[in-house]
């Protein structure tokens, strides 16, 4: 008895823990099939022995809310739901009522009041008693009706939903966030619960109704039936979980047949929700502290695959953190070949002991993302890189409320890492299609890319591309046909995609020229011969010596002359190509070092600067199209083209 009473404690002990994480900060300290798991052992441990702590989950709903946002309380307490993985006691629960069975969605629960034909109020479900108010959210949901036909008071609830196509895509666009979002759940809450509903609105937020809570004013009778409300709500323009009216005799086919779409769904949904129609009959049964006594939730049974785990890959992110991932046997889950779950962080993989070789169980949450559930045999050791994967300076372990993450020294590390990689592919240098600055972080993060040449051997990791979500087999062809194609450029674009400091096209052309295309030359020079070359001063000249002098740019650059050939070695003569052009300067540069460098460039391609904008004027050299200095001005009254660097650039050429 009394290891039973400890062994309780210590389950309410972990259980609070991760609530508290959950639900007050939106993170995941375990996995909601351990958290539910636990869950059960602490049930079965409370009806076996009789006693239940004070402070146990079973009878306590939510947790304080902590946020910025105002808070209300609910006029009605919004309980949680009793669950069954069974579909034979979902069957003798109903006995012989009439239910109504729908999709248990997986977001953010929200309570709306429409008053006068128009959304009033609404707040979350918080902690069950108090909420936060998020009207102005709320506004900007994708599909809520602005305005309704009914003019009474109207409250009622449903589940604020983000689809996976777009958690996928809003996830990947997150650059700044601590980390990317693990799932469409807490992606939905984050986004809910923001300051600025700009965010809100950018996170395409779907609202599912799923309970009519109450009407006021203009009487309406619903026949005492929770369809009839749901109907009725969807005449009104509601967008209504999708649910199916059950009996004993069919509930057990219909689970069924909601089982077997689940896979399409493009909504999380964490299982089922079973209410009972008879509105007056539902009520009657009241509440448990902590559960309605007229609903019922039904998780599906996991589908639990054992494989052995082969490698635990580490993913960096773009904050510095760097995951770890459990690479294993490949088995076929809910309908797919899977290989790979996250594990979230160092310590979720310390919990599981995880050893190389080991049999691991896993399942996908939600029937969805794939998850680690068990390590059956527990040999440990993995090691911890002590190295970041992606620029080898050291790593460092951050511990905040009992979570361990692995985080990269390098403040800049895959920031900078993704910006060269970008940079080198972008149109004015290798001009390679098909790689924006996410896709790039993905392959980064997957360690497919650790320098620039790699990209000249993607087709290495061609089957886990073409898996990549969003991306399949004409996307990755067409990837690798730019790449083939870019692999023949000019010695200048190449210099340029080094990303060298203060070195731009133009000036990259005019160095190419002076060491005829020579990069072992380059590799050599002294700033005094840059200084030669007009339009390059110190600063430029300055960071070229320096960059050559770094034995790992040494490395870099012969590795990608191995993949490149050059256009051709001939080298233009033709170098007056401003002559008689008369140029006016104003505004910040961003491609020269100053107002003197571009001048030196204009005047040695045959061109002239004046100080002040007249009729003589060819061109004013302006970044800022839209600037109100009197030069500017000027020349859109005379009709003088007003040009940028970059166009100025292709205009000299
Ligand atoms: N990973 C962790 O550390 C951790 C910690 C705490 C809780 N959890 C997870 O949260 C679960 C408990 O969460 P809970 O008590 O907040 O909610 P719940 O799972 O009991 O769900 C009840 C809620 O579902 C919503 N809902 C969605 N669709 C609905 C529909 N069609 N009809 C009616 N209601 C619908 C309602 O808001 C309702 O209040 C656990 O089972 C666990 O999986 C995980
Ligand atoms: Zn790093």
């Amino acid at each position: 008895m009394e290891n039973k009473v400890n062994k309780m404690k210590e389950l309410v002990g972990l259980l609070n823990e991760a609530g508290k994480a959950y639900y007050q900060e939106n993170r995941e300290i375990m996995s909601n099939y351990e958290y539910d798991s636990l869950y059960d052992q602490l049930v079965d441990l409370e009806k076996e022995t009789g006693t239940v702590l004070s402070n146990s989950p079973t009878i306590h709903v939510g947790y304080e809310i902590l946020s910025e946002l105002p808070k209300e309380r609910h006029d009605e307490q919004m309980l949680s739901l009793d669950k069954t993985k069974d579909v034979l006691s979902l069957k003798e629960w109903l006995g012989s009522q009439k239910g109504v069975l729908s999709w248990k969605l997986d977001g953010l629960t929200i309570v709306l009041t429409y008053r006068e034909g128009y959304l009033v109020k609404a707040v979350t479900r918080g902690n069950g008693e108090y909420g936060e108010v998020i009207t102005n959210n709320a506004k900007v949901f994708k599909n809520l009706p602005h305005k309704i036909q009914y003019r009474g008071e109207l409250i009622l609830r449903g589940e604020a939903v983000i689809k996976y196509s777009d958690f996928e895509k809003i996830n990947a666009g997150i650059a700044d966030v601590d980390s990317k979002y693990k799932n469409p759940r807490n992606l939905c809450s984050g986004s809910v619960r923001q300051l600025n509903n700009e965010i809100t609105a950018k996170r395409n937020i779907h609202f599912f109704a799923f309970q009519l809570v109450s009407v006021k004013g203009e009487d309406i009778t619903f026949d005492n039936s929770r369809v009839v409300q749901l109907n009725w709500l969807k005449e009104l323009g509601f967008e209504v979980v999708e649910s199916k009216i059950v009996t004993q005799e069919t509930i057990e086919d219909v689970v069924q047949l909601f089982s077997d779409k689940v896979h399409e769904n493009d909504f999380p949904s964490d299982g089922l929700v079973l209410i009972l129609d008879d509105i007056d009959y539902g009520k009657s049964l009241g509440t448990t502290a902590k559960f309605p006594r007229d609903s019922i939730a039904f998780k599906w049974m996991d589908e639990i695959r054992d494989t052995t785990l082969t490698e635990i890959e580490w993913s960096a992110s773009r904050t510095g953190l760097i995951n770890p991932i459990a690479v294993f046997e490949p088995v076929e889950l809910e309908g797919t070949t899977v290989s790979r779950a996250s594990l979230h962080n160092l310590s979720i993989m310390e919990a599981l002991e995880l050893g190389l070789g080991d049999t691991v169980q896993v399942y996908k949450a939600n029937m969805i993302i794939p998850q680690l559930a068990d390590n059956l045999t527990r040999s440990g050791g993995i090691e911890i890189p002590k190295e970041c994967p992606v620029c080898h300076q050291p790593t460092q372990i951050k511990q905040e409320n009992d979570v361990k993450s692995l985080f990269c020294t390098n403040e800049e590390c895959l920031a900078k890492r993704i910006k060269s990689f970008t940079h080198f592919v972008s149109r004015d240098a290798m001009n390679m299609e098909g790689l924006s600055e996410a896709t790039i972080e993905k392959f980064i993060a997957k360690g497919f890319l650790h320098q620039l040449a790699d990209l000249f051997h993607l087709q290495n990791n061609k089957e886990e591309i073409v898996e990549m979500e969003g991306f399949g087999k004409k996307s990755y062809d067409n990837l690798i046909a730019s790449i083939e194609k870019s692999r023949v450029t000019t010695p200048a674009k190449f210099l340029y995609s080094l990303g060298i400091q203060n070195i731009g096209l133009s000036n990259a052309k005019l160095i190419c020229k002076e060491f005829k295309n020579n990069f072992d030359e380059m590799r050599k020079t002294e700033s005094d011969r840059l200084l030669t070359i007009p339009g390059i001063g110190g600063v430029i000249a300055d960071s070229f010596v320096e960059f050559f002098r770094k034995e790992s740019n040494l490395i870099m650059i012969d590795n990608l002359l191995k993949e490149i050939t050059f256009e051709s070695q001939e080298i233009k003569t033709e170098n007056s190509t401003l002559t008689d052009k008369t140029f006016v300067i104003t505004g910040s540069l961003e491609k020269f070092e100053n107002r003197n460098a571009l001048k030196e460039f204009i005047e040695a391609k045959g061109g002239k600067v004046t100080g002040s904008v007249t009729s003589k004027t060819d061109y004013l050299i302006n970044n800022d199209n839209l600037s109100s200095s009197s030069k500017n001005k000027k020349a859109k009254e005379l009709g003088i083209e007003i040009i940028t660097e970059e166009e100025f650039i292709n205009l000299s050429n």
